[in-house]
């Protein structure tokens, strides 16, 4: 699902983001990505989702070579992966159902078909009854819950989360992260990068830790 191997990533400015960095992750697999501040987590994201290419090396999505995909290929390999962020980039003056349905209007489905997937989305992160509301009129939990069910209401095979508890208590925390397992279990790869070695600690998840640029070990937490 994906490959990187021996990436290195020199940003403009000469400085040197990711060094070497070569793990795979198999389709079905959930796995934390952890790190220091600045240690390469976000770059590494950026180049799963060719907002950024690597210097030198190769990193392979779906089987496809980033540094060879032409810019028009990029909204295909993007629609077969969904993006959780940290402020998850919710439209504040639209509905939750708004927020959920304006992927798949953009891709043409039939309005009969995105009622059935936003009931469908929202019923799996337990807001089935906050269709109608206002993003802001949620908790951050809340919000946060909606920003997922937005990422995967495409059914993408890949789910990329960048802190996606940042902002969230303990509790809420391992609420999102027993979502992403459910996900999981119904065939989504799932890759998560954090700071919360607490939570990590929790799960017995691999986890690919980056310092300083570089992979400096790839466990399974017991
Ligand atoms: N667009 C850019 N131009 C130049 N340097 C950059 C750019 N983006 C990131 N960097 C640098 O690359 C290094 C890695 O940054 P990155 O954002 O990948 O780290 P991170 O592990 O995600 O950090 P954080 O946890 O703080 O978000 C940092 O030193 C950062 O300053």
């Amino acid at each position: 699902m994906i490959q990187f191997e021996q990436v290195n990533k020199i940003y403009p400015g000469g400085r040197m983001a990711l060094e070497n960095v070569s793990f795979g992750l198999a389709p079905g697999e959930m796995a934390f990505l952890t790190g220091h501040s600045g240690a390469g987590k976000s770059t590494l994201l950026k180049l799963i989702t060719a907002i950024e290419r690597p210097t030198t090396g190769k990193v392979t999505i779906h089987g496809q070579d980033i540094a060879k995909m032409k810019r028009g290929d990029v909204p295909y390999l993007r629609r077969n992966i969904g993006i959780i962020f940290q402020d998850h980039n919710l439209l504040m003056d639209r509905s939750v159902y708004d927020n959920l349905a304006l992927p798949l209007v953009i891709e043409g489905f039939k309005s009969s078909e995105i009622s059935k997937r936003v009931e469908g989305a929202l019923d799996m992160v337990g807001l089935g009854d906050k269709a109608a509301y206002a993003p802001i009129q949620l908790s951050g939990g809340e919000q946060q819950r909606v920003g997922i069910a937005r990422a995967v209401i495409n059914r993408p095979p890949l789910l990329l989360a960048d802190e996606p508890t940042g902002n969230l208590d303990p509790k809420l925390s391992m609420d999102i992260l027993r979502l992403f397992e459910t996900l999981n279990a119904s065939g989504t790869t799932v890759l998560i990068a954090t700071h919360d070695l607490g939570l990590i600690a929790r799960m017995r998840y691999r986890t690919l830790t980056l310092r300083q640029g570089r992979m400096v070990s790839e466990e399974v937490a017991l």
